[in-house]
């Protein structure tokens, strides 16, 4: 469970301390390469101490619930994995795919509802999509740098937006990529 969380946190670069008297093989990895740091015991309360957020992930679920009536007397944010009740926020299901990143959330009524949808996310946003962000990335700065007319510009993001391109990168259809930049980049249409 703490491992689930701790690798969505590293990812955002967060700074993670556990505190717990065993860890898993993964925890026990991470803090080998400093990108933890784990302190091998029990919790005490003072260990709230300078700390911004907190989960509570132990199989003890009255020590769980002390620890989130501690944060919640302190103002730190705290989510409580046996309890959607005592979290003051809840973390949703993620999938990243480059630059891409879609989060599902069921407000604590069936997270493994939210998994499943994560998975589906999963298959449908494939490394195409990767792919396309990239490519949006470098032609948005270009676009901006070079179109002077911001409603000119709108109707250009929204023809490729709204374009096959990710298909075509699928598809390694490396000319008509091309083709299809140059129509969207043409377009002088704009739905408000
Ligand atoms: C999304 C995800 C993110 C993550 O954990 O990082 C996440 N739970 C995930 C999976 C999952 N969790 C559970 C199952 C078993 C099936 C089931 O119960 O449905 C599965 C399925 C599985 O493992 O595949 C058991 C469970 N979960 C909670 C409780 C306590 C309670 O409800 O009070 C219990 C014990 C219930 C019991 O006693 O039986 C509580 C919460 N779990 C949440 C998030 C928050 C609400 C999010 C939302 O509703 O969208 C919330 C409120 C707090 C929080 O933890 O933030 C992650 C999917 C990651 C992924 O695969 O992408
Ligand atoms: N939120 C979710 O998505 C979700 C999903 C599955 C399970 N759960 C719940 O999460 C909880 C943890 O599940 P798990 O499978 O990770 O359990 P686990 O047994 O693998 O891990 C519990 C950890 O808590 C540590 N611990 C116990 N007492 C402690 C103390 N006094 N101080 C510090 N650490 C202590 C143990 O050393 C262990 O490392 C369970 O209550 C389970 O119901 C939540």
């Amino acid at each position: 469970m703490a491992a689930r969380k701790i690798k969505a946190l590293l990812r955002c670069g967060a700074l993670i301390q556990v505190v717990s008297p065993s860890a898993v093989k993964y925890i026990n990895d991470m803090a080998a390469e400093g990108r933890l740091r784990w302190i091998p015991r029990k919790y005490k309360p003072n260990d709230l101490e300078g700390i911004t957020l907190v989960f509570c992930t132990t199989d003890y679920k009255k020590l769980n619930s002390t620890v989130a009536n501690e944060c919640m007397k302190l103002g730190i944010w705290v989510n409580v994995a046996d309890s959607a009740k005592e979290s003051t926020f809840f973390m949703p299901a993620m999938m990243y795919q480059g630059d891409l990143t879609i989060t599902v959330s069921t407000n604590g009524a069936s997270p493994g509802y939210a998994a499943k949808l994560r998975k589906q996310f999963e298959d449908e946003f494939g490394p195409e999509y990767k792919e396309y962000l990239l490519l949006m990335r470098r032609l948005r700065k270009r676009i901006i740098a070079e179109m002077p007319d911001q409603e000119r510009r709108r109707a250009v993001f929204a023809a490729l937006v709204e374009s096959d391109l990710p298909e075509l990168i699928k598809n390694g259809e490396a000319n008509k990529i091309e083709e299809r930049i140059k129509e969207c980049i043409s377009t002088r249409k704009f739905d408000h």
